[in-house]
């Protein structure tokens, strides 16, 4: 008989346990950092000031196995779910510390990536600790075997759901749906082709259900009953959305929900209610976004003889206050169907005679043609997305607009997009970080770019 020739399996050897070490740092992504002579190691849960033994568990990183003394600012994470779930990953870092972190991060990251600083910092802005998301998604797992619904969050470093049915960071409005939700959710037919569901508490509350494969068609009675029982009692709406994006209002309140953004001068406070459509990105943070609106506006200080360009303008959160200034703007989104009610948003809010124009552009192309290309620009604001803006700050400085603000919700691509910036000749006159997403690593920072003449 053939002997067939096979390798012992090798056995990993169990991972060392470290000997005592210091954390002396904390990064972008709230992990803390222990610097050995084997090099540096990254670590969730840890923070500067700890004494920790820990695993190797990956090339850079590590698993935190026991705290030996704790740092001054380490603080008990009120939430029973913090140990799994991924969501709020720096809940044990005292909540004033978590904000100097976060300033912290982007002023070393602004020097290590941009080789610049900002001349001045304001001190970070904040707002409620917890009960402060109006928007959330959450993760769905049935399993048919064992008839179990998942209904929850990611779990820390994995796509394993934890199911939550109480989440300290959701508005109280969202968070009293999780355990109806949970109980609706296996009664339905349609859950064999549902992806995932996302909360909105803007005006109506409404639970989208995210549907693949599916046609509208395919809506049974008895689910179609089950729904309205519970919008009716829990007084939400139900929307699905579609393969095509496309989102539509099944039962409860039909018409569009709005979200709230204002202009505040010294004279007069201007709020106008934006009709938007659930699966569309609205800000998570009501209050702190309202806030941020206002002081963005501040350093923009649109005047009416003001043309000002606006990047990534969603459905006008800062583009109708802008307008309502007189100011002429130019507002570039990216989803047709977003830029379509930014320009609903703008004649219904402004009414005749406004001077905004929305337009659709993919900001993410190297080259992008914007309409009447002999204008010139006085001012800019973008808001990107995480993947930042590096061909359209590239597009703001061939255009050489004096002043640009820049509002950040990643601290590592606005580090990359200013370093351009440097380069072409701006400096930063002024910076704030406002904790837009308290409990998290998530950091919100608000730029002021002056072009050197
Ligand atoms: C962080 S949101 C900001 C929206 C708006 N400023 C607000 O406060 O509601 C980023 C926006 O950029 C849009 N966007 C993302 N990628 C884009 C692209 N490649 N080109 C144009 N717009 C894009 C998104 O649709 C979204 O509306």
């Amino acid at each position: 008989m053939a002997q067939i020739y096979r390798p012992a399996k090798r056995r990993q050897a169990p991972a060392k346990t470290s000997d005592p070490t210091p954390v002396v740092g904390l990064d972008h992504q709230g992990r803390g950092v222990v610097r050995t002579s084997q090099g540096t190691r990254f670590i969730d849960g840890a923070l500067p000031g700890d004494m920790i033994r820990y695993q190797n568990d990956g090339k850079y990183t590590a698993r935190l196995i026991q705290i030996m003394t704790p740092a001054e600012h380490r603080v008990e994470p009120p939430c029973s779910f913090y140990q799994q779930c991924g969501g709020c990953d720096l809940q044990h870092l005292e909540l004033s510390q978590q904000r100097i972190h976060k300033q912290q991060v982007v002023h070393e990251l602004l020097q290590k990536f941009a080789g610049t600083e900002p001349e001045s910092w304001l001190p970070p802005h904040g707002g409620d600790a917890f009960g402060y998301r109006r928007r959330s998604r959450l993760a769905v797992h049935w399993n048919a075997k064992r008839q179990t619904l998942k209904l929850g969050f990611r779990a820390k470093q994995s796509k394993e759901i934890v199911a939550i049915n109480d989440c300290m960071v959701l508005e109280p409005l969202l968070n009293k749906l999780l355990r109806p939700l949970q109980a609706l959710l296996p009664q339905l037919t349609l859950l064999r082709w549902l992806g995932h569901v996302e909360l909105y508490a803007a005006s109506t509350p409404v639970v989208l259900l995210r549907l693949s494969d599916w046609q509208v068609t395919a809506l049974n009675d008895d689910d179609r009953a089950s729904l309205a029982a519970f919008a009716s009692a829990q007084s939400v709406a139900i929307w699905f959305q579609l393969d095509t994006g496309e989102s539509i209002p099944v039962v409860g309140e039909q018409a569009l929900p709005r979200y709230l953004t204002a202009i505040e001068t010294a004279a007069k406070r201007q709020q106008f209610e934006l009709p938007y459509t659930p699966g569309d990105f609205i800000q998570a943070n009501a209050a702190s976004s309202e806030w941020m609106v206002q002081q963005a506006l501040r350093w923009l200080d649109p005047q009416p003889t003001d043309t000002i360009l606006e990047l990534y303008a969603g459905t006008g959160n800062f583009s109708i206050p802008i307008a309502a200034t007189g100011a002429k703007l130019v507002a570039v989104e990216g989803v047709g169907r977003m830029v379509q009610r930014l320009q609903e948003n703008l004649n219904q809010a402004l009414g005749q005679g406004h001077t905004g124009t929305a337009i659709q552009a993919d900001l993410n192309q190297p080259v992008v043609t914007l309409p009447n290309e002999e204008t010139r620009y006085s001012k800019a604001l973008l808001d990107p997305a995480r993947s930042g803006a590096q061909h359209a700050v590239a597009l703001l400085a061939k255009l050489q607009i004096p002043r640009i603000i820049y509002v950040s919700c990643a601290p590592d691509t606005l580090a990359r997009d200013a370093g351009y910036l440097h380069e072409q000749g701006y400096r930063i006159k002024l910076a704030q970080v406002v904790d837009m997403f308290p409990q998290t690593h998530h950091i919100e920072t608000i730029v002021w770019f002056e072009r050197e003449s």
